[in-house]
């Protein structure tokens, strides 16, 4: 659990996709020394694991468990941080990445990094902001000093799952808010979409224990706000194309990168029928991605249901 004072620190990146790179020239910035692994390069994971005083996993959700394991099977110092950037839920246990992590890793500090962060906006070195959060706070400093820069200004917050659900649930919401422009249903419809996924949000984030507040905060709102509004995000894109008439199958594979939002979908949808907790909005999501419905139907399943309070689901 101690954290070293050494000013420049070793960071290895797992995964070399989007925003595993992206992470890599921000680190990079500050002179810290950075090396990325990726399954398919030539660099052995145990050679280049020994010691280094951050592992960041940058990969995607279905790739977390197995490269976490992996991890495990070597030595690690009882000093490295480890930070996870995934926004995802483990489909078999609806568990975050973090916990995942922590469960492996259960005497280490567990950073989450998360936060409004379209990687091809901030690999173009136009500013951005986000949240580093942990149990430890002193971890979370490091990783706050590692990535902060001119162009990245980064807070730190004690709540990690809270953090991590806001970045993560936020994808379903993008692939509602795809469709809602896909459909040209105008600013008001999407004000209410996104304002009413927030409510959403917090709602389900209430079940893994996470603070309403952090969902107000550049993780929740702040990257609700970006993905909703970007064709940028690749789950916009699945739910715009959705929309315009394509089916899942072809806009998956052309898409370039992973589109959480899509497995997060899936866990939600369980996890709502297992707990009985309503989620509208991640309903009609998942049903047009089973193709039960067309976006026309989807949209009125939500505008015709009973009528409510505001504060009620
Ligand atoms: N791009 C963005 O703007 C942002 C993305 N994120 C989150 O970061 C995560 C990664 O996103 P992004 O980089 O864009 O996605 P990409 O699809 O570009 O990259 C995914 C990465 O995960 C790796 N991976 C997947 N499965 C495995 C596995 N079993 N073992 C080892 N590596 C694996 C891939 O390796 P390989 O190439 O070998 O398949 C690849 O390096 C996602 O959870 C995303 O939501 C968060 C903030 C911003
Ligand atoms: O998480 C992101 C922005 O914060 C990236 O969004 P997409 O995964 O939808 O591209």
């Amino acid at each position: 659990m101690l954290v070293n004072e050494k000013k420049f620190k070793s960071i290895l990146i797992l995964g070399a996709g989007a925003w595993g790179t992206t992470l890599a020239k921000l680190a990079r910035v500050n002179g810290n020394q950075v090396t990325v692994w990726s399954r398919h390069g030539s660099q052995h994971l145990g050679d280049l694991i020994n010691n280094v005083d951050m592992v960041l996993s940058a990969v995607s959700m279905k790739g977390v468990r197995e490269v976490a394991s992996l991890v495990k099977s070597f030595p690690v110092s009882p000093h490295t941080i480890f930070v996870t950037a995934t926004k995802g839920l483990d489909p078999e246990t609806t568990c975050t990445p973090s916990q995942i992590w922590q469960t492996e890793f259960p005497n280490h500090s567990i950073v989450v990094l998360s936060g409004p962060n379209l990687s091809q906006e901030i690999a173009q070195e136009l500013p951005a902001a986000t949240v580093v959060a942990s149990k430890n706070n002193m971890a979370a400093q490091v990783v706050q000093q590692v990535f902060s820069s001119g162009r990245f200004r980064v807070y730190t917050n004690p709540d990690p799952v809270g953090v991590e659900l806001g970045g993560t649930l936020k994808n379903v919401m993008a692939i509602a808010a795809g469709i809602c422009d896909g459909l040209n249903l105008g600013t008001n419809a999407k004000a209410a979409l996104v304002t009413r996924g927030l409510a959403e949000i917090i709602r389900i984030g209430a079940i893994f224990g996470a603070k309403t507040e952090t969902f107000y905060g550049l993780s929740g709102l702040g990257d609700l706000l970006a993905t909703c509004n970007s064709p940028l995000s690749r789950n916009y894109q699945v739910g715009y194309q959705l929309a315009r008439g394509k089916t899942l199958a072809e806009i998956l594979a052309n898409l370039p990168g992973t589109a959480e939002g899509v497995n997060t979908c899936y866990v939600l949808m369980h996890l709502s029928l297992e707990q009985s907790i309503p989620m509208p909005i991640t309903q009609q999501v998942y049903r047009l991605l089973e193709s039960l419905i067309t976006p026309q139907q989807a949209l009125e399943e939500l505008m015709l249901r009973g009528m409510k309070s505001e504060y009620h689901e």
